[in-house]
């Protein structure tokens, strides 16, 4: 063996090393198809970024021939930054769209001689026009309902035609299924009149060409020759043809998916796919994926629970972590309440040496987030909701990052800080943060955390030339490697999918919410049993559940009513009973106080504090003299809430008072001087 081969064995070995048993069998069966059924926090990208590693490696794959698919942005830029940091760059990791995009650009034009047609990026307006054409109405909800369904029809391989006959009982804000064939069959047309097409298009034509030019379906099946797709528990009809074009009954394709995970089959996703894998492949091998290796025994146990998965058995997670804290379940008198026991929990967590980046916050719909986000507010915790929109796709974003390149060519010179100046300032960047939350601040923060990021890294790296930041930054957006925002993640739960935490809350844990009030039949309920399920498994230690009561009663989710105690249902109380509910919750763990001591002082006696007691009584006499002397109620001057945050941050200069929440230019301008002088004499 020569030396060479002998350095990649021992490269492709140490690939191998970092796997367990089971994962490394899905690197090493190159030979035959493979379906992989992993559980959560199993490694299952782990065991298939490797895969393709080993295979490289060891000769098997060409780099430049294997396309691993996912189906998020998210997931394609996560899968691309470990093959690049295993030393595999020039596999392709990309979305089923993204991928199915670039085929038709590439190979639309040979086949029928013209450009593929635009994508059009947003369809709502499409959908809204046509469902005023047809129903004579564009409300908002049932624009959206129809959207849905139309790409729900669309990944089912349902056509407007023959929509009618396969609906059944599928409701659509009121619509008849008549109504809805012919909203389809307007919206379609008018695609067509503007020469666009949409998402699910790309998939189609993508197909049509394969199966329309068996030339070009021979040069693009030449072009890749092994596959890996992730999530495979989420294709569905349209994606599992595609994906069956390209592989082609070739043996060269590993799927990966969890059926506990699947939680897309109202966008069409069918598991079904992903269980019947090893019989439609013959001589497939499944591998099964059962350690894992994210969260304490404590909440494997529970989220085995919500499951429904007897301990031990086959599909079992098998925990491999330390012990942590039993999870919490708390039922709550009102969603205020339940928002402050969040609040005061994270503040807890955070004061214990959690950075706030590693909590995260999770709900079954998007109108729950506005309560938690007001009691985050009032709380001075730092929270970022988990948007549609995502970072790299920024326009001032991509500017900067665009500009950055530009610059850095331009004047090789000039070193990243240099570039980065120039990028800033002419952008019209300032160092001051613009007052406000609107765009304009939103704005700041982005270009403010390019710069940050940029920063730090160059810190980190000797002689680094602004042309060698460039291409890294370049990079990083490729992968979608936001910068890790110091704030606690809000997001819903089907947004949550594939992320993980230190500590996780979910809130809104009752019947209604979850199951969700129009997801009360199978096969929705049990989706729902799975997404909560996924909320579980998102903890790697601490896992807080709570449900509220939102008029009237609740009754907690019977997904959790084995694991909890106590009474099933929770009252809202009278205004009266609700406010002293909230007096009575401890502002540090969030749980009931019991004795006069405690509820004066806000706290569990042995609740550690967060902030220094003595500051905050200096702060509150001195705003007491401020609110008297300007004869206007205390809270006019700072709530209890900012007068805690300070406490809490010890700002010492304007710039650090303005980056609390509930403190602006003109509060720091009318007050700052006081607050900071009393600071300064309490140092003293
Ligand atoms: N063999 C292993 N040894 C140690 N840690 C591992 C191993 N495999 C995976 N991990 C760790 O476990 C965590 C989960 O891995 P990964 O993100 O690959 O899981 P996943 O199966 O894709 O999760 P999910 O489907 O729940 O999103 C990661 O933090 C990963 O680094």
């Amino acid at each position: 063996m020569s030396v060479g081969a002998t350095t990649m064995k021992r490269v492709s070995d140490q690939i191998l090393d970092a796997l367990d048993p089971e994962q490394r069998r899905v690197a090493t069966m190159l030979e035959h198809p493979v379906v992989v059924l992993a559980g959560a926090g199993t490694g299952k990208t782990r065991a298939i970024t490797h895969r393709i590693a080993y295979a490289v490696r060891e000769g098997r794959y060409d780099a430049a021939g294997t396309l691993a698919v996912t189906f998020t942005t998210r997931a394609a830029g996560e899968m691309r930054s470990r093959l690049a940091s295993l030393g595999v760059r020039a596999a392709q990791a990309r979305t089923i769209h993204s991928a199915a995009l670039r085929q038709c650009q590439f190979f639309w034009p040979q086949a029928y001689g013209v450009d593929f047609p635009r994508v059009a990026e947003n369809t709502f307006g499409l959908v809204a026009r046509a469902a005023h054409q047809v129903l004579g109405s564009s409300d908002t909800a049932l624009v959206r309902d129809l959207d849905s369904e139309i790409s729900w029809a669309k990944t089912s391989n349902v056509s407007a035609a023959r929509y009618p006959d396969v609906a059944g009982v599928r409701s659509v804000n009121g619509a008849t299924p008549a109504q809805v064939s012919a909203v389809m069959a307007h919206y379609e047309k008018q695609k067509l009149t503007e020469g666009s097409v949409d998402f699910n298009d790309i998939l189609m034509c993508n197909a049509v060409l394969l199966s329309e030019h068996p030339e070009i379906g021979e040069r693009i099946r030449g072009t890749y020759r092994h596959f890996v797709v992730d999530e495979y528990q989420d294709v569905s009809a349209l994606q599992h043809r595609l994906i069956s074009l390209w592989v082609d009954g070739r043996d060269d394709v590993c799927v990966v998916g969890d059926p506990n995970q699947a939680i897309h089959s109202f966008a069409g996703a069918d598991a079904a796919y992903l269980l019947g894998f090893a019989s439609d492949h013959p001589g497939a091998q499944t591998v099964r994926l059962v350690r894992n290796y994210r969260s304490s025994p404590e909440v494997i146990s529970s989220a085995n629970k919500v499951m429904r998965i007897r301990e031990g058995g086959p599909s079992a997670l098998r925990a491999t972590r330390h012990s942590g804290p039993r999870p919490s379940f708390h039922g709550e008198p009102d969603e205020r309440t339940e928002a402050a026991g969040i609040a005061a929990w994270m503040k807890a967590a955070h004061a214990e040496g959690t950075p706030w980046s590693e909590l995260a916050v999770l709900y079954r719909i998007n109108a729950q987030s506005p309560a938690l986000e007001a009691a985050l507010t009032e709380a001075g915790v730092p929270y970022t909701v988990r948007g549609t929109e995502r970072f790299y796709d920024r326009a001032e974003v991509r500017q900067a990052v665009l500009e950055f390149g530009r610059v850095a060519s331009r004047q090789p010179q000039l070193s990243p800080g240099e570039v980065m100046g120039q990028v800033l300032g002419g952008l019209g960047w300032r160092p001051d943060a613009p007052s406000g939350q609107g765009r304009q601040r939103e704005r700041w923060e982005s270009l403010d955390a390019v710069r940050t990021m940029v920063g730090e890294e160059d810190e980190a790296r000797d002689g680094w030339t602004g042309e060698q930041a460039a291409a890294w930054l370049q990079e990083r957006a490729s992968w979608q490697a936001s910068p890790v925002a110091s704030a606690v993640t809000l997001s819903t739960l089907h947004a949550a999918k594939g992320l993980e935490w230190d500590a996780v809350a979910i809130i809104g844990v009752r019947e209604g919410l979850i199951p969700f009030v129009l997801s009360q039949e199978e096969p929705a309920l049990s989706e729902e049993r799975r997404l909560l399920y996924v909320g579980f498994t998102r903890a790697r230690r601490e896992l807080r559940v709570s449900w509220a009561a939102s008029r009237g009663n609740a009754t907690r989710s019977r997904f959790i009513a084995d694991q909890v105690t106590g009474p099933a249902t929770v009252s809202r109380q009278t205004k009266r009973g609700s406010s002293s509910s909230k007096s009575r919750a401890c502002r540090v763990c969030g749980n009931l106080l019991h004795t006069a001591a405690e509820r004066k002082l806000s706290r569990h006696e042995d609740c550690e504090v967060t902030y220094d007691e003595a500051l905050f009584e200096a702060l509150r006499a001195w705003r007491k003299a401020e609110a008297d002397g300007a004869s206007v109620p205390a809270f006019v001057v700072f709530t209890d809430a900012t007068l805690l945050a300070i406490a809490e941050a010890v700002p010492t200069s304007e710039q650090d008072l303005l980056r609390l929440p509930g403190i602006g230019q003109s509060k720091v301008k009318k007050y700052g001087g006081g607050v900071l002088g009393v600071i300064e004499g309490h140092r003293a």
